[in-house]
């Protein structure tokens, strides 16, 4: 079994909440791809997004999930991960890669601006249109695929801990 776990979904699906507290769990460090993207480049996504671009921003955020490089730690990646081929083949070699399912009704409730909170929208593009185009790819690299809808964060948490266990 690969000795890390990481998350995807979409954002507000809770990869960073429920990731901290699966490491804590499993006794495993936590790292958040989100974090490292700012440290590595010193500035803030959103700031990253207006430079660069939505297309500029997933080739940075593929560069750095194609770069880690970690034993026993639980991952968060950014809801677009899903869209860098070479990011996602790199996570899925070194983990087992786990979607958090979450119906779209509720990753809207979750989440306030969505400018403020950094989602790469293309123009013209809404919310429910990011949901229908992102979930047959984080469908398509998950290892696990955990239903989120209405579950406490620490039943989520305690699914995928006993799901992770029981994989061949
Ligand atoms: N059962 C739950 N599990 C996890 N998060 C929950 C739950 N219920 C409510 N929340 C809230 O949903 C939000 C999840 O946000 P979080 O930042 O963890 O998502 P994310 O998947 O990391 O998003 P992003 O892709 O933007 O990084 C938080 O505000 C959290 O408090
Ligand atoms: O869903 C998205 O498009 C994003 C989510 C965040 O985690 C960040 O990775 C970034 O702000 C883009
Ligand atoms: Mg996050």
């Amino acid at each position: 079994m690969k000795n890390n776990i990481t998350l995807i979904g979409m954002p507000g699906s809770g990869k960073s909440t429920v990731g901290v507290v699966l490491a804590k769990r499993l006794g495993r460090r936590f790292v958040d791809s989100d974090l490292v993207i700012q440290e590595r480049h010193g500035k803030l996504l959103h700031e990253l997004i207006t430079e660069h671009g939505v297309e500029g921003f997933w080739q940075i955020e593929s560069n750095v999930n194609a770069s880690l490089n970690l034993e026993n730690s639980i991952i968060a990646t950014g809801g677009s991960a899903c869209y860098e081929p070479e990011g996602m083949q790199h996570l899925r070699d070194i983990s087992t890669v786990v979607y958090l399912k979450l119906p779209y009704e509720e990753v809207e409730q979750r989440l306030g601006d969505l400018n403020a909170r950094g989602v790469t929208l293309q123009p013209g593009q809404t919310l429910r249109d990011l949901y229908e185009e992102r979930t047959p790819l984080y469908e398509k690299y998950a290892d696990l695929i955990i239903d989120c809808s209405r579950k406490m964060l620490r039943d989520v948490v305690a699914e995928i801990a006993e799901r992770y266990k029981k994989q061949p």
